[in-house]
């Protein structure tokens, strides 16, 4: 279970969540819902554990996290991989996109062949793999982005608004290779959206989905006082 509780962000003391709670079981899919600014992205990068929270706890299967970012103890933060809304923020614009795919590997020290294998599951054809990112479309950056994700076999997939830029049928080819990662690995799934229909086509009869509460109503609040609901 990947599990925050009671977590706090604040950026120069403006806090944006303020004692939210939530679990990510391994296995499921879990929605999380909220309009703009909300302070989705702020959870997910604490759930990543790229980002330090101001209060709460974060789990990754029962080991209480003490160190953030590039101090997390590397075996911890290649279980959790996140997925980002907009794809040429989250690369390198020097790398070619099997580069971006297999960076994970190098950084890791491990065998980079099942880059290939990843990026070819994704449609991503040995033209493509040798362009720089200015050299292809969002949704085939996208797509490396996604392949990347899975380099490590990860136990929990964070996908932050992935699809939120894309045309329908990029978002079912992505979300497709998601679901079809989760069933075969056993991997957990946070899928973030402000689009509820994205949300209810994405997580099944039975999944639970959170919902932070709008800006403009003050730091989002944890699940657990009325922000969780369970799709029947
Ligand atoms: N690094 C930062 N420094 C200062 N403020 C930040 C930072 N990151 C986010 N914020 C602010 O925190 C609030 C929540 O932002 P966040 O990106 O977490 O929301 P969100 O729900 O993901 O929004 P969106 O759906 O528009 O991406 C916003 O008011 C934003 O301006």
């Amino acid at each position: 279970m990947l599990r925050a509780d009671g977590l706090t962000v604040a950026y120069d003391r403006h806090r944006v969540l303020d004692r939210v709670t939530i679990s990510v079981p391994p296995g499921e899919v879990t929605g999380l819902a909220g309009p703009s600014g909300c302070g989705k992205s702020s959870l997910a990068r604490v759930l990543a554990l790229l980002l330090r929270p101001a209060a709460g706890t974060v789990g990754v299967d029962g080991e209480e996290v003490r160190r953030w970012r590039h101090r997390a103890a590397p075996a911890l933060r290649t279980k959790i991989a996140l997925i980002f809304q907009q794809p040429r923020l989250a690369v390198d614009p020097r790398f070619t996109l099997l580069d971006v795919v297999a960076e994970p590997l190098r950084v890791a020290r491990r065998p980079l062949d099942r880059a290939e294998r990843l990026a070819e599951e994704m449609g991503l054809t040995p033209d493509l793999l040798t362009r720089r990112p200015h050299e292809v479309s969002d949704g085939q950056l996208q797509r490396a982005c996604v392949a990347r994700a899975l380099t490590l076999r990860p136990r929990y997939v964070i996908c932050d608004e992935m699809t939120t830029m894309l045309d329908a049928s990029t978002q079912a080819l992505l979300v497709a290779r998601l679901e079809e990662y989760r069933r075969e690995s056993g991997a957990g799934v946070l899928a973030i959206s402000h689009d509820t229909e994205l949300l209810d086509r994405w997580c099944g009869p039975g999944a639970t989905v959170h919902r932070l509460g709008p800006a403009e109503a003050g730091p989002g609040q944890a699940d657990g006082t009325g922000g969780t609901w369970t799709r029947t």
